[in-house]
């Protein structure tokens, strides 16, 4: 946290007696300040009985040998230190903390967007006049999952990661109502919404972008971080004309991974985001930075087909396809893409996540490190992603009721609560991002794929890495490379717009260049076969050998309490129906601008 502009935040702990208010007598309480926050306990281990900010307050030294709080709304606080240098200390922290308001630093301007947990603000530094984003998380100890995001956050913070793609911390200030996160602003938004924007571009471009993602990534795995939820959304571009640099953001969901008794090193929980989660998640194994890397290839596979690998009519679909870990790389949008973009994919789509290639691996593949890609645009349009990263946005909400729904699966009585489920998912806004609602990006777009095109490679599925049969790169299926769709023959010119970031606009055209004919050394440690098949999506559905049954105790519980809420005619199927589950309408309600900090700006 040292690297922080104006310090880390305060902590300092200890027993003081404190003089009551009405009749002078004293009792020894522990307290604890948290940056601008002091906390009164009854004992050490005891939870807070109360909670006081201590900004703007007037710290002075009595003439008992007492320090004297009189906080900014007229509250006076009494307490005796028990030594002459612990009355030192607690005078010269507490003072501190009285400055510590974020409005002594930084301005604030305008609203740039809302998150689940947070409102990210557009500020400026009152130092450098230097622009700033602020993410400001209103603290609500009744909100688990937020509570557990604004950990993780802070978590983050404590790690001082330094690194040209991870989106910069320059502040952190926890009150006792908000933690205000100072972030290095992202002046072009959203990779996809500038990407959007473009439609067309080629594998050079896409190739830098992920360079900058994976050494992201792999600075994270090296702090040993684990992000869990790299998604579209996550991934911010420094500008919004080319060429783009992307930083990795949102530590919401990070977590620290541990050494296990088998060296391997592992977290657990179920998070993520359906379309970008690892099958190991899914699974509810323990898991480890691997996941970030499957991520990584969803989201490859994304942008360079404008498609995403797991799709399905609903989510149950998906995290099935996802489970199975087998997809397709039809030829109408891989036919054109090299082989080396396709190989890395599969390295990083491995099902077996030992298997996968780790992110200083990815670093090193050819289609990384080349500098001699194609900067011919490929002919898929992809105007459509800002509007799969919503969606996949949006399905985030419903994972843990999905959790149940794959336990459910065998239980033909709760048919309903799956019937429920889908609806939901089904009911999820296909954005406006962009393109006209392009759907071939968002759900149920593979089955509309598998229609129109006869010519597809599965890979992945029953074992990556099981022994290496052909690779993808040069698995095509027999109708071998597919003709790209008519484009107009000039490459369009990159976007020269002002920063900002921007909603997706229209797609515009785009070259149809031809590939360079380089091959790729192809990757032995994985299976793909090859298949023509244009309604079969039954083949990705099945689970994997020596995958651990989903059943367990705590999913028998939840469908119980399932059906006890079906029973009681209560939220459960509702809730889902409107937002995808019972926790995307505690998310909805989140998405107003909840957030009042005034007393910390003013
Ligand atoms: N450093 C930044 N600079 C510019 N914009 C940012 C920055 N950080 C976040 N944003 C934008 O602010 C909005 C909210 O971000 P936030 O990280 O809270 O949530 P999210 O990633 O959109 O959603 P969730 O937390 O639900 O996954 C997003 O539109 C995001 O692009």
């Amino acid at each position: 946290m040292s690297s922080l502009r104006n310090g880390p935040p305060l902590a300092m702990t200890g027993y003081l007696d404190k003089e009551g208010r009405k009749l002078h007598s004293r009792k020894t309480r522990f307290f604890k300040l948290k940056d601008s926050a002091l906390f009164n306990h009854r004992r050490k281990d005891t939870p807070p009985t109360w909670g006081v900010s201590l900004i703007d307050s007037r710290v002075s030294v009595g003439n008992r040998g007492d320090v004297v709080l009189q906080l900014f709304d007229g509250k006076k606080i009494v307490v005796f230190p028990h030594s002459r240098g612990e009355a030192d200390k607690w005078v010269e922290v507490l003072s501190r903390a009285s400055r510590r308001k974020i409005g002594n630093y930084y301005g604030v301007t305008g609203l740039i967007g809302m998150g689940s947990f947070a409102e990210v603000r557009i500020g400026y530094d009152k130092a450098t006049s230097e622009a700033v984003a602020i993410k400001v998380m209103k603290k609500n100890k009744r909100d688990s999952e937020l509570m557990r995001s604004v950990e993780c956050e802070m978590n983050f913070v404590s790690k001082a990661v330094d690194h040209p793609n991870v989106v910069r911390t320059y502040d952190c200030f926890d009150t006792r109502d908000n933690l205000f996160l100072v972030l290095e602003h992202m002046a072009g938004g959203m990779l996809y919404d500038v990407l959007a924007k473009e439609g067309y571009f080629s594998e050079a471009v896409a190739s830098g972008i992920m360079r900058d993602l994976l050494a992201g990534v792999a600075c994270l795995h090296a702090h040993d971080i684990v992000h869990r939820d790299i998604k579209p959304e996550n991934v911010l571009a420094v500008r919004s004309t080319f060429p783009l640099t992307v930083k990795v953001a949102d530590f919401g969901l990070a977590d620290f991974v541990l050494e296990t008794s088998f060296g391997d090193k592992c977290t657990n929980g179920m998070y993520g985001t359906p379309f970008f989660v690892a099958p190991e998640v899914i699974r509810g194994e323990p898991y480890g930075p691997a996941v970030d890397c499957w991520s990584c290839g969803v989201l490859l596979y994304n942008m360079l087909s404008g498609t995403l690998p797991f799709d399905g009519a609903n989510i149950k679909d998906v995290l099935r396809r996802v489970r199975a870990g087998s997809y397709e790389m039809p030829d109408a949008e891989w036919g054109e893409i090299s082989p080396q973009a396709k190989d890395l994919v599969a390295g990083l789509l491995a099902l077996d996540s030992k298997r996968r290639l780790t992110a200083a691996e990815a670093l090193h593949h050819p289609w990384i490190t080349s500098t001699t890609l194609s900067s011919d645009v490929i002919a898929n349009d992809r105007s459509a992603l800002a509007t799969s990263s919503r969606r996949a946005r949006m399905s985030s909400m419903a994972i843990d009721n999905v959790k149940d729904a794959l336990d459910l699966e065998a239980d033909p009585a709760d048919e309903d609560a799956l019937a429920a489920l889908s609806r939901g998912f089904d009911s999820l806004p296909d954005g406006g991002g962009g393109g006209g609602g392009d759907k071939r990006a968002g759900i149920g777009a593979a089955a509309e794929r598998r229609r129109r095109h006869a010519s597809v490679t599965t890979v992945g599925g029953g074992g990556s890495g099981a022994g290496g049969s052909a690779s993808p790169s040069g698995g095509r299926g027999p109708g071998g490379r597919a003709s790209a769709p008519a484009v107009p023959s000039v490459p369009r010119p990159p976007a020269s717009d002002g920063d900002g970031g921007g909603g997706g606009g229209g797609g515009g055209g785009g070259g149809g260049g031809s590939r360079p004919g380089a091959v790729s050394p192809r990757r032995s440690r994985r299976t793909a076969s090859a298949a023509t098949d244009a309604d079969a999506p039954s083949r990705v559905d099945s689970t994997p050998a020596g995958l651990p049954p989903v059943f367990s105790v705590k999913s028998i519980m939840a469908r119980r309490a399932h059906r006890q809420q079906q029973a009681a005619g209560t939220a459960a199927a509702e809730s889902m129906r409107g937002a995808g589950s019972a926790a995307g309408a505690a998310a909805q309600s989140r998405t107003q601008p909840t957030v009042s900090y005034d007393s910390d700006w003013d």
